[in-house]
């Protein structure tokens, strides 16, 4: 079968654009099936050393196969690009919903949380650290069920050299607002990292904007090891109590840690009241109010 490439799509709008790719919009003149391109300029991820970033995105997603996970079909490069091709999520990111509404209420918030934790813990049983959860990285399809995806940054947890399991990943990345203290302290992520970012993203469900966010990188970097903020007025208590069980400075008192009893645990907690974790992807996605 003849490997297509990007002559066979009729490429659309541009639906992201990150330092080192730009994701487009595309249709399969064959098929007239959508999807999203994500393109990469060789000269340039060579000449910043990102080579290896597009390895671990593409070996991260191939290992991958979750509803709440964006897919990666195939991957094709021509002279110049290397491009990607991934599921296109028609509603785009949460971030763009959480601007537009300022804030989710408790059902809401509730049904997406659960999901961005189904999928966190079907990719820490793949052995993947995600490392950069965030609502932009939280796409939306047509149901509006959730899709995580930017996987450039995600660590592959395995056997280091001396043959023990690694369960901390060695390099810096993340965004500021979301990154945990011990990879700014210890330089290290970890699967509990994860859970770090979940109980961000839930803070900004509900109260419209982060918990650490300060005029710039280095003062949000101290409000995170300082574990400065606030809840704003009226933030619901059940809610309150599980930020303040994942927004925790050591990761393994963090509520989630210690691997599949952590997570159980994590489930269990009175915020996720109701929720039926086996049909969560059958569920009709509540409507944004
Ligand atoms: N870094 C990455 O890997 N980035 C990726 C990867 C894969 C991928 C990806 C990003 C996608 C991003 C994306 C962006 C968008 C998008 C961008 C801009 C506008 C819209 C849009 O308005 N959609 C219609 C629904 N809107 C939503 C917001 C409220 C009004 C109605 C969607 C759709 N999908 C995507 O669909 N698939």
């Amino acid at each position: 079968v003849k490997k297509k490439g990007v002559k066979d799509f009729e490429l659309g709008k541009t639906l992201g654009e990150g330092s080192y790719s730009t994701v487009v919009a595309a249709r399969d003149r064959t098929t007239g099936r959508e999807y999203a391109i994500k393109i990469l300029d060789k000269k340039h991820i060579i000449k910043e050393k990102k080579v290896k970033y597009v390895n671990i995105e593409k070996n991260t997603l191939n290992k991958m196969n979750h509803p709440g996970i964006v897919r990666l079909y195939f991957t094709f490069q021509d002279h110049n690009s290397l491009c990607i091709l991934l599921y296109h999520a028609k509603n785009g990111e949460l971030l763009t919903f959480i601007k537009k509404l300022g804030s989710f209420d408790l059902n809401c918030t509730r049904y997406y949380t659960s999901q961005i934790l189904a999928a966190i813990e079907y990719m820490h049983d793949q052995g993947v650290i995600h490392r950069d959860l965030k609502p932009e990285n939280i796409l939306l399809d047509e149901k509006m069920h959730i899709k995580v995806t930017d996987f450039g940054t995600a660590k592959i947890l395995g056997k280091n050299v001396a043959g023990e399991t690694d369960d901390r990943a060695n390099s810096f990345v993340g965004t500021a607002e979301y990154v945990s203290p011990e990879l700014l302290k210890e330089k290290a992520a970890c699967k509990s990292s994860d859970f770090w970012a979940l109980g961000c993203i839930l803070y900004q469900l509900i109260a419209g904007r982060p918990p650490f966010k300060g005029g710039n990188e280095y003062m949000t970097f101290q409000k995170i090891v300082h574990l400065d903020y606030t809840f704003p007025e009226g933030f619901p208590p059940v809610a309150k109590d599980l930020v303040k069980k994942l927004l925790v400075l050591n990761p393994a008192e963090r509520l989630g840690a210690g691997g599949k009893e952590g997570v159980k645990q994590l489930k269990s907690h009175p915020f996720f009241d109701g929720v039926r974790w086996d049909t969560l992807w059958q569920q009709p996605a509540p409507r944004l109010l």
